[in-house]
């Protein structure tokens, strides 16, 4: 099962009062409502439950506010399976308890951010470079809560012009790239290995 969930920026409304009386119109910043979708994606975690830790700067959110409701007690006895090495990083410093799949097949509830939602709740993700871990992870949820602010919804697949990611084992990459190129190449697509610093 999956939901999505999005935070749009306010319209403007019209009030009728001059422009003195009006309220200064409120302004959040993208990382702000990343922040908005994913404490409310939170709403869903029960104690006693084993959650899958999305990787990338909106599932981030999501795992600080599990990590302040286990301080706060209000969440107990949650396990966490981390999506990649920085939520297992992050999740450590928050004192959440984790684990993995071999101990836990099956998780409850998955919370993670997406690159593209598209209206039939089609996905693309993994352009944080933690696509593999994600699959494992949240195609052995239960439930799977995608967090996204306006800027991911696209008419379709691909709307984002962005990079489509592809992970490939580090065997031969160079071949697999202009195998993967070749497929493309009618649309013009460039096939580029993804770094991170040096790496
Ligand atoms: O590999 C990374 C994940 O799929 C992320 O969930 C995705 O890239 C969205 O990341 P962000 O929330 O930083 O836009």
């Amino acid at each position: 099962m999956a939901i999505a969930i999005s935070a749009e920026k306010p319209s403007s409304v019209e009030t009728g009062l001059s422009p003195l009386s009006s309220p200064p119109p409120v302004i959040l910043t993208q990382d702000e409502l990343k922040k908005i979708a994913a404490y409310k994606a939170v709403e869903f975690v029960e104690s006693g439950m084993v959650l899958g830790l999305g990787t990338g700067s909106t599932a981030k959110h999501a795992v600080d506010r599990i990590g302040e409701l286990l301080r706060q007690g209000k969440l107990t006895n949650i396990v966490g399976i981390p999506t990649s090495k920085k939520t297992h990083e992050q999740a450590v410093s928050l004192g959440i308890p984790l684990s993995d799949l071999d101990s836990y097949p099956v998780v409850d509830l998955a919370i993670d951010g997406a690159d593209e939602v598209d209206p039939f709740m089609n996905l693309v993700k993994g352009r944080g470079g933690s696509l593999l871990r994600e699959k494992m992870v949240e195609g052995a949820c239960k439930k799977f809560v995608v967090i996204v602010d306006e800027s991911k919804l696209v008419p379709h697949l691909g709307g984002s012009g962005l990079a489509m990611p592809v992970e490939v084992v580090p065997y031969c990459w160079k071949f697999t790239a202009k195998r993967l190129q070749d497929l493309f190449e009618d649309c013009g697509c460039v096939a580029k290995l993804r770094t991170t610093g040096a790496e």
